[in-house]
């Protein structure tokens, strides 16, 4: 039997490892400069910057990088009673650098806190309570006990009739192809929705055609798969209807965290409307505006800047 669900209904309960943030500064060799990161958390962020209640469940050291992430989720409204504090486990860290093909991340994260997560740390009451679940191929790369969590989410939200959703995020510097393809797809397997990017997806399934690729994740059995294409926007599907959403035009200097801010609007706009379409055209416009600053977290728009530049684009196409 079920256990009653104790818990107040929330949107969203993204699940993974939060990051302290070093982001090169343009123009100034060797400074940095310090920020938040981490998938899972970006897309946190972002929905709740777009009006979703929003919980988070994984772990911190006890340094100032986690102090720092905490303030974060404090002052953004995303509720983080159900992150840990590790006594003597590091927040993972990860650094920026921007080469002429974009950004390059390193990552001082082996052996950190949230790698030590696993099953029984997770919080099944909140699980049961939440509309959607969030996960991400990075949730799975950092250790087995986190990617056993993830599945273990994932079984004990289908079971209560909770959404899933899972970004491929591939990261080839945390586990090789072969094993992150078995286990991202065995997750996509147990996904609602799944979000991956194109280059990830190539790699993970040898297929170069988006709409072969989207094919692919909905014979997995997803409900909606939302590719996104870079600077040229995504393409969203369902079994029985699919739209290539083209991009806005804006002046990109970094692209760190745009996946995950398209992660975020999109997962907050289906819960609102219940339109995958329309979360994909409204996720399609956040994602481009968080590229305008540096950073994964500080440049994620909130609802009003992206319904403004909305607006202007559909006065613009009159
Ligand atoms: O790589 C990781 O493990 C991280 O979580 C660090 C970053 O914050 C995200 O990876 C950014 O993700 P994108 O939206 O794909 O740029």
């Amino acid at each position: 039997m079920v256990p009653a669900v104790t818990e107040p209904k929330i949107d969203l309960l993204c699940i993974g490892e939060p990051l302290g943030e070093f982001n090169a500064t343009r123009g100034e060799p060797g400074a940095f400069q310090f920020g938040h990161g981490g998938d899972t958390s970006n897309c946190a962020v972002a929905a709740a910057r777009q009006g979703a209640s929003v919980a988070y469940a994984g772990a911190l050291g006890d340094d100032s990088a986690g102090r720092s992430l905490r303030g974060l989720w404090q002052r953004e409204g995303v509720d983080d009673r159900h992150v840990s504090t590790h006594p003597s486990a590091p927040t993972g860290l990860y650094f920026v650098d921007h080469g002429p093909s974009g950004h390059v991340f390193s990552y001082l994260r082996a052996g950190s806190a949230a790698s030590l997560y696993g099953p029984r740390d997770l919080p099944r009451d909140l699980i049961r309570s939440a509309r959607i679940i969030q996960a991400s191929g990075i949730s799975q790369a950092i250790s087995a006990s986190a990617c056993d969590a993830v599945f273990e989410a994932f079984a004990t939200a289908r079971e209560a009739g909770v959404l899933t959703a899972y970004d491929t995020n591939l990261r080839l510097k945390l586990w090789p192809l072969t094993r992150a393809r078995a286990i991202i797809h065995a997750a996509c397997a147990m996904s609602d929705i799944v979000l991956p990017g194109l280059d990830d997806a190539t790699q993970l399934t040898g297929l170069n055609s988006p709409d072969a690729i989207v094919d692919f994740y909905l014979g997995l059995g997803a409900r909606v798969v939302a590719l996104t294409l870079g600077h040229e926007g995504s393409l969203v599907a369902t079994p029985v209807r699919r739209e290539r959403l083209v991009p806005i035009k804006v002046d990109a200097i970094d692209a760190t965290g745009a996946g995950d801010c398209y992660d975020g609007a999109f997962l907050s706009e289906y819960i609102r409307t219940g339109d995958a379409f329309a979360a994909g055209a409204y996720a399609n416009v956040a994602a481009a505006l968080s590229t305008q600053g540096y950073g994964a977290v500080a440049p994620l728009p909130r609802r009003a800047d992206v319904e403004a530049r909305m607006a202007l684009e559909a006065k613009a196409a009159q």
